[in-house]
């Protein structure tokens, strides 16, 4: 048996896993009992490498994934950069809350970006979601301002991007680094196809440590159809419901409309923000219903 190490699986194409080791990247194939077990590899997966003479290697374990996304396939991610535009697209903040709350169900950090503040005032948004409890940049894309403050929150992270088309994610990847050359949509028109189709997904290394996913693939709808939300724990996908949750009058209180409830006192109060506890609301009529056997 060859010597092994152990990295993180930063490109997956064409049945060959690149690792980067300590050793440097190293080229792998996956063992056959992967395959015999069903079990998918994925970037971001923390592997075990056996080296082969020659400088390659293969995968013969991986590390169990604190979360992952499906489509496109990403595991053990530290953060979601949440993208938004402050106007073309103006934001929907409901989509943005569902969004998060995926995030906090999977347990990755979200980070809140607002785009275009060069075209209109991001700041009423920053507000609302840094009072909830969250990271939030206001940047723009044209003038390359706030990107610093994206560039160091990327810093020793493993992150991806995620929003509605538009919003201008890939000119942001671009600017937090230019090597990743990502089109944006004044290219694609050009070259007359659409964008984001056929990339694979990989990691990719920050100067400064951490890395990014080099696609902006992941639409609100990718995220939500991976990760449905049963409503006993939706509550618990709002962070700052949770000094309140424990206070209410009742148990099982649903925190849309019974007496004695912290969370709609605090609302009252306006400690917690109203769009925030609207999309709440709103989540919580969807998913009444859904039992987790349905789910399966
Ligand atoms: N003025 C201004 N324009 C921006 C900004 N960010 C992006 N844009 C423009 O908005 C459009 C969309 O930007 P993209 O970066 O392609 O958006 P995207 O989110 O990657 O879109 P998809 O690839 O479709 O998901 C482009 O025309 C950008 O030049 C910004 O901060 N200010
Ligand atoms: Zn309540």
């Amino acid at each position: 048996m060859g010597e092994t190490t152990h990295g993180l699986i930063v490109k997956a194409m064409s049945g060959f896993y690149y690792v980067q080791c300590p050793e440097g990247l190293i080229e792998c194939r996956a063992r056959g009992v992967f395959r015999k077990r069903g079990q998918d590899l994925y970037v971001g997966d923390n592997a075990s490498v056996e080296l082969t003479a020659g400088g390659k290697g293969y995968v013969v374990a991986v590390d169990e994934r604190r979360n992952f996304l499906v489509r496109p396939p990403l595991a053990n991610l530290d953060q979601l950069v949440l993208v938004s535009s402050t106007c073309e697209p103006v934001p929907n903040l409901l989509v943005i809350d569902r969004m998060i709350a995926v995030a906090e169900r999977k347990g990755i950090e979200p980070l809140l970006v607002f785009t275009k503040k060069d075209m209109a005032d991001a700041s009423p948004y920053a507000r609302i979601y840094r009072h909830a409890g969250f990271a939030v940049a206001e940047v723009s894309n044209a003038t390359g301002e706030g990107v610093d403050a994206v560039r160091a929150a990327l810093t020793g992270r493993v992150s991806a991007f995620s929003g509605n088309s538009g919003v201008g994610k890939s000119s942001l990847l671009n600017r937090v680094d230019a090597r990743l050359a990502l089109p944006t949509a004044e290219i694609s028109q050009k070259l007359g196809r659409g964008r984001h189709t056929t990339r694979h997904v990989e990691l990719f290394a920050l100067p400064e440590g951490g890395y990014v996913a080099d696609t902006p693939g992941f639409s609100s709808l990718d995220l939500e159809r991976c990760e449905p939300i049963l409503k006993e724990d939706l509550a618990g996908c709002f962070r700052e419901f949770a000094d309140y949750v424990d206070g209410c009058r009742f148990t099982g209180c649903s925190h849309t409309k019974e007496k004695g409830c912290a969370v709609l006192e605090a609302l009252a109060r306006g400690d917690i923000e109203p769009t925030r506890h609207e999309s709440y609301v709103s989540m919580w009529n969807q998913v009444m219903d859904l039992k987790e056997w349905e789910l399966k």
